[in-house]
């Protein structure tokens, strides 16, 4: 069957369990639904989700949430075949773009080369230089930076180089100025960065600095064709909301909503759904990997599931018999697991559509591909070979 619409819905760091390929990242025995829903003790209610069949596919129930004999939608995991376990690698492997080779990353600090750069075209000094945690460098560093105006510069086991500066300190143009330039420096050949992320945040002292949503993600630009473009091209309407307009650097899509956080972009996607249009929307939640995930912080980390599944309720209501929901994640982040970065986990899928008769399995898809193969299957653009649509399984 082909749907007018479909909408795309990434909940950002929910996985579903250890991949196969885990222990290669240091992560086996993660799984950050699993683990939320055990410290729960039974008490995560998601009743939106179970219904559609999240317990089904986690393989053992997950604590709390029921399986579901006859589960509304179909529903399996994704396996992801990029080198990284970030964001970008995950969304791009998603539009048919995996990141086979490994991007640059800095578990030693940044060279003295690039640091020189960025010092000659800041003119502030670097203070940081290491992975850490965001939130925990703010609070250490954030008052050094009050007095002298240096520039905060820490990176993660991710392919990013962030950049934390004080709202009334150094002022959001600026700061946005030194990313965008700090992009130009790591395009390639020698260092190939996924994303250089500006972490603005405002506050009187260590105990009361918070990051504001003007966070801003330059990323790598997508280094081929991605399924955005392949539909823009043939003409689909394409709606980024939240990260995904940063994620893709803008290219493939027709109009985008920045989110301040995964409530107001669920009132994007109330708004978009209420629009009569013919294509693709295409959603990020980031909360659950910022505020939550890399906080390993798993009790905000369930409520903002259980916020999320209020607000799912809303949607299931709206979506037309002609509409496909699909609900995915691109990479883990267990909140229970030790250190702050994403967790090399599968990520759950579940496809709804109002029309279906049944739910049923959709297996472990792999790349996760599949899940663009199967938005240009259904609407006849040709893709590059890269994953195998499950639109024929749905019905
Ligand atoms: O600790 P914070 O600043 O939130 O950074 C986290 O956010 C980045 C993007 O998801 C990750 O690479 C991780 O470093
Ligand atoms: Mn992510
Ligand atoms: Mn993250």
């Amino acid at each position: 069957m082909a749907f007018k619409r479909i909408f795309g819905l990434v909940m950002d760091s929910v996985g579903a369990g250890a991949a196969p390929d885990s222990g290669k990242y240091g992560d086996q025995g993660a799984d950050t639904l699993g683990h939320v829903g055990q410290f729960y003790e039974g008490n995560l209610q998601l009743p939106n989700l179970a219904r559609l069949g999240l317990s089904n596919l986690h393989g053992t129930p997950i604590m709390g949430v029921p399986v579901n004999p006859d589960p509304h939608a179909y529903y399996g995991k994704m396996q992801e075949i990029s080198a990284g376990k970030d964001s970008m690698d995950g969304h791009w492997e998603m539009m048919g773009l995996p990141v086979t080779k490994a991007l640059s990353t800095f578990p030693n600090g940044f060279p003295q080369d690039l640091l020189d750069k960025l010092e000659a075209f800041s003119g502030r000094k670097i203070i940081g230089n290491r992975p850490e945690s965001g939130t925990k460098i703010i609070a250490e560093l954030g008052e050094q930076q009050m007095r002298t105006g240096d520039l905060i510069v820490y990176t993660s086991g991710d392919s990013v180089i962030q950049i934390a500066a004080h709202e009334d300190v150094i002022p959001l143009a600026e700061l946005y100025k030194i990313c965008d330039y700090a992009r130009s420096l790591v395009n390639g050949p020698e260092y190939l960065v996924g994303r250089i992320i500006a972490r603005p945040y405002v506050g009187p002292d260590a105990q009361h600095f918070t990051r504001t949503a003007n966070r801003r993600d330059f990323t790598l630009e997508p280094t081929g064709e991605t399924d955005l473009d392949r539909l823009q091209s043939a003409g689909v309407h394409v709606v980024g909301v939240g990260k995904i307009n940063d994620i893709f650097s803008g290219h493939g899509i027709d109009e985008g909503y920045h989110n301040e956080s995964n409530m107001d972009g669920m009132d994007h996607v109330d708004h978009v759904m209420a629009e009569d249009f013919e294509g693709f929307c295409f959603i990020n939640l980031v909360d659950f990997d910022a505020m939550y995930g890399h906080r390993r912080n798993p009790q905000g980390f369930g409520q903002a599931l259980m916020d999320f599944d209020r607000r799912l309720g809303t949607v299931l209501a709206n979506l037309r018999d002609d509409d496909l929901l699909l609900i995915t994640a691109d990479h883990g982040n267990d909140p229970t697991y030790t250190g702050s970065d994403h967790t090399r986990e599968l990520v759950p899928l579940l496809a709804y559509s109002p029309s279906f008769k049944q739910g049923g399995s959709l297996g472990i898809r792999s790349p996760f591909a599949d899940f663009g193969a199967t938005v240009l299957d259904n609407f006849n653009v040709t893709g590059n070979g890269r994953g195998h649509s499950f639109l024929a399984d749905l019905n």
